[in-house]
């Protein structure tokens, strides 16, 4: 059962849904993502995702179950990453390793749609090979621009948050924050380990057409009352969305709304 809840802002691009089971979250946000890849595919013959890492990987779980693992058009996916720690693509710190191991493994979405960072080069040289690639992505029609912002425009991006209101690897009060004319961005300083990652910058992320921003437990209540209430400088509280950004809650996450 889910509560759209109200009175948080004027938004019209902002809807919040409050779930009282994660089981819940879960699958209603593999609805979202079936009904955009349908709508995407249909309109543009491609579908851009971008997936963070953490415990979002786990809330994706339903799309790679029955109905979606056979309804969506997995062919049509290009796969990208909002952040990823420069480890090897076998670490257990690796984003690509958590995706893969319990997403990208059990559907068919082509390898060459599947963008990875290039984690033989340096943090920075990291960062600017995936802007390139994206450049090229851009060049090639498969990833869109935004007219507004001149930024990449993906279809969807699909986050979550940490404890202290940390999105992709934007943290609070981080000078990578206000980044405003790169796409990617190195962090060699990362207050959470790995300390070495790349990152979509915000402009990136609010280019995007949809957001969802999912987040369980009570241990970032706080962080989303400070995002959704604008009263603390937590990074989640900066991300929005050109079409609609959509927070996906359990009730512990929203205990102190
Ligand atoms: O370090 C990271 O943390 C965030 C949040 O992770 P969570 O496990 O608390 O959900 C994640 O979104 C990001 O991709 C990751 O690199």
């Amino acid at each position: 059962m889910a509560t759209t809840a109200t009175g948080m802002g004027k938004d019209k691009k902002k809807r919040v849904e409050i779930f009282d089971l994660e089981e819940n979250l879960a699958v209603d946000l593999a609805k979202f993502t079936s009904d955009l890849s349908d709508k995407f595919c249909k309109e543009r013959g491609a579908f851009t995702v971008v997936v963070s890492g953490g415990s979002l990987i786990k809330s994706l779980r339903k799309l790679v179950e029955s109905p979606y693992v056979d309804s969506i058009d997995w062919s049509r996916w290009h796969f990208f990453w909002v952040d990823e720690r420069v480890v090897p693509k076998h670490h257990d710190d690796s984003n690509y390793k958590l995706a893969y191991d319990s997403f990208l493994s059990k559907v068919p979405i082509p390898p060459g749609n599947v963008y990875a960072i290039n984690e033989s080069l340096s943090a920075e040289a990291a960062a600017d090979d995936y802007e390139t690639c994206l450049k090229h992505l851009v060049k090639t029609n498969i990833l869109r621009v935004s007219e507004s912002t001149g930024f990449p425009k993906f279809d969807l991006i699909l986050l979550g948050m940490g404890p202290d209101g940390h999105v992709a690897s934007l943290f609070p009060g981080h000078g990578l924050c206000k980044e405003n004319q790169k796409w990617v961005m190195s962090i060699t300083d990362s207050p959470k380990p790995p300390s070495e990652r790349i990152t979509f910058t915000f402009p990136v992320i609010n280019s995007s057409a949809y957001v969802a921003l999912v987040v369980c437990g009570s241990g970032k209540a706080e962080a989303v009352q400070a995002a959704l209430k604008k009263t603390g400088d937590v990074p989640a509280g900066s991300v929005s969305a050109e079409d609609e950004l959509v927070w996906f809650l359990d009730k512990p996450a929203c205990s102190k709304l």
